[in-house]
């Protein structure tokens, strides 16, 4: 049963999502996928982000690009926690999208990520982490994660090498 649902705004946010997509793959958590859009299906939306908690999902990452009103529209509909990618727009290189999703209005949050693809991992990474927090096994995994991304680091500090 998926426990994390990854949305978009279009098809074309894929290569960016994708990677939040890849990041749950390497803890092995269970997710859906999906097009949903406020502007163009906005009754999907609503339908999808008001059932999505008795469906088990337990976190929502929402990527958009431009007037990227669909993280925030997405946690208007649902008490989940809602973690936002900005996907990078071809006008003004993603800082639309930035703005449009973390200028939220007190009392209805989003967590929002970093422009692109590393926000997308991160967005992945940090939904593992929100479980991770009742699932001590999937801390553990977590632990694990960083311990040897620091240990890859260490090993070959040269930049030149
Ligand atoms: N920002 C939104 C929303 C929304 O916020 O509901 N729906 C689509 N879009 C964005 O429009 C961009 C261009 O979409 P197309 O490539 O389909 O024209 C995408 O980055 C999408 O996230």
């Amino acid at each position: 049963m998926s426990v994390v649902g990854i949305i978009m705004g279009s098809k074309s946010d894929w290569p960016t999502m994708e990677h939040a997509a890849i990041m749950l793959d390497k803890f092995g958590i269970a997710y859906e996928t999906k097009v949903v859009s406020a502007h163009r299906t906005p009754q999907l939306l609503a339908d999808y982000a008001s059932s999505a908690a008795e469906r088990g999902i337990k976190v929502i990452i929402a990527g958009a690009g431009g007037a990227a009103h669909l993280p925030g529209m997405a946690a208007a509909f649902t008490s989940l926690p809602v973690l936002g990618v900005p996907v990078k727009s071809k006008t003004l290189n993603g800082v639309d999208s930035l703005l449009s999703i973390c200028q939220m209005p007190k009392g209805v949050a989003v967590g929002t990520l970093a422009i692109g693809d590393a926000g997308a991992a991160n967005a992945g990474l940090l939904a593992a982490q929100i479980l991770g927090c009742h699932q001590p096994e999937m801390f553990a995994k977590i632990e694990a994660f960083r311990k040897e991304q620091t240990e890859t680091i260490l090993a070959n500090p040269n930049p030149a090498e």
